[in-house]
């Protein structure tokens, strides 16, 4: 799994603010939304493209287009729908897939609750969006799905990662032997004893929505 850790002046100064825990909701949730989309920038480079012919009003060229179906855009509920509207904005016509989970605090395992997929995803390239990778139990289920329905291709989104989720995801897909890359706002330092990532930003779901329960 190639890990991409984009290092711009607005990802960081962006980011520094979004982990201030004087931060409120909507200024959270307008700071993923500019994040996401800094970082489709470098999600998007391995994109296909097929070329095309365009009229300019002066002459005919070869252009570039996207190539049809577009990816497949997969927020994992809830924190991840914080981060679908930054992605569809620069590809509106994108199908979206849903996975919901909601990890056990306890056990740190994640427990799947919704699940909303294309039944063939064979020859599919899919972007995976969540904030936060932490112990890779939600990222790696989600790869899990994808891969099990033929998707050839996944890029995940994530804002912040730990070193021991990275660890997992990239074992998990060598065993699934799908093409995998990981576009990451910043890699943090740990995990906690509870599972946070540390420094981290706490909990984005809560964060951007409220306390869950
Ligand atoms: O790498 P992991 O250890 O699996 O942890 C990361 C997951 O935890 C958070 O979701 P959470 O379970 O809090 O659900 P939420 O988005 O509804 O808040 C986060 O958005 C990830 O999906
Ligand atoms: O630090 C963390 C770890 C898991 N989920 C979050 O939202 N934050
Ligand atoms: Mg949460």
């Amino acid at each position: 799994m190639e890990v991409i850790t984009v290092e711009h002046p607005l990802i960081a100064h962006k980011l520094t603010k979004l982990r201030d825990v004087t931060t409120d909701s909507p200024t959270f949730r307008r700071l993923t939304d500019e994040l996401v989309t800094l970082l489709s920038y470098e999600a998007t480079r391995d994109i296909r493209v097929t070329q095309t012919e365009v009229q300019t009003p002066v002459t005919r060229m070869n252009g570039t287009a996207l190539t049809t179906p577009y990816p497949l855009i997969v927020p994992i509920l809830r924190a991840g729908l914080g981060m679908l509207e930054g992605v569809t904005r620069l590809m509106p016509n994108a199908e979206v897939g849903f996975v919901g989970m909601a990890r056990n605090e306890e056990t740190l395992e994640p427990v799947t609750y919704a699940e909303r997929l294309p039944r063939d995803l064979s020859g599919r390239q899919c972007i995976v969006l969540d904030p936060m990778l932490a112990t890779g139990g939600s990222l790696g289920g989600t790869l899990n799905f994808l891969a099990s329905r033929g998707a050839d291709s996944i890029t995940a989104i994530c804002l912040l990662a730990a070193p021991e989720g990275i660890e997992k995801v990239r074992h998990l897909t060598e065993e699934l032997d799908v093409t995998t890359r990981l576009v990451v706002a910043a890699v943090d330092e740990r995990l906690n004893e509870n599972g946070y990532i540390v420094p981290g930003l706490g909990d984005a779901g809560d964060r951007l929505y409220g306390l869950a329960e």
